[in-house]
């Protein structure tokens, strides 16, 4: 919410739906610019760390990890690495567009065999609710919240914000 504050308008670009009618699947397909959104929200830190345990010794590059351990991938310190991705801060729903790449370097819904299976649903329900938020509702940031961690985001207050129903 923080983040999408100054960006509502996009979110309904092309929306042909009045306030209080319900959203199908045809109209997911035509949200565009909500999909390059989520995508950027994505990669932020939507999702901290995973748990990983090594059942045996393992290395990696130079390093060691022993057997028992425990790892925790934070995804998001990929995503904003400013080494592998230039100007990886700045909040740019276009950002993934164009990256053919996108499968291996973009991954809020984990990877391989423990792949999320509930990610294209994920992606649903966040639009809906992107869509009817932006639609019905508007809303201020208390001041002083501000995004305080990386490389995931937090709040210094959990974000508090004073939220307003749009008159009909
Ligand atoms: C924004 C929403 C979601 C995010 C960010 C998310 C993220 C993830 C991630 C990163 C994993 C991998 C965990 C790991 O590697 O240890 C995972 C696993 C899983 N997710 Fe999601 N998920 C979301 C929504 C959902 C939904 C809507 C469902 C089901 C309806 C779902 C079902 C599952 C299940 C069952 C697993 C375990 C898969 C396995 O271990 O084989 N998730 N999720």
């Amino acid at each position: 919410m923080y983040f999408i504050n100054e960006r509502k308008s996009m979110i309904t670009q092309g929306s042909t739906k009045e306030k209080e009618e319900l959203l199908n699947w045809e109209d997911y397909k035509k949200m565009d610019f909500t999909q390059k959104v989520i995508m950027k929200l994505s990669d932020m830190g939507m999702l901290k760390f995973v748990h990983r345990k090594a059942l045996k010794d393992a290395k990696y590059r130079d390093y060691v990890i022993p057997a028992g351990w425990k790892v925790l991938p934070v995804f998001s310190a990929v995503h904003l690495d400013p080494s592998v991705h230039p100007n990886a801060l700045h909040f740019n729903p276009w950002r993934w567009e164009s990256d053919e790449q996108i499968c291996k370097k973009l991954t809020p819904f984990g990877g391989g065999s423990r792949c999320c299976p509930g990610f294209e649903l994920a992606k649903v329900e966040v639009a809906f609710f992107l869509h009817h938020l932006v639609q019905n509702y508007r809303w201020e940031v208390e001041e002083g919240e501000e995004p305080i961690a990386y490389p995931y985001v937090e709040f210094k207050n959990g974000l508090t914000i004073r939220l307003h129903q749009n008159s009909t």
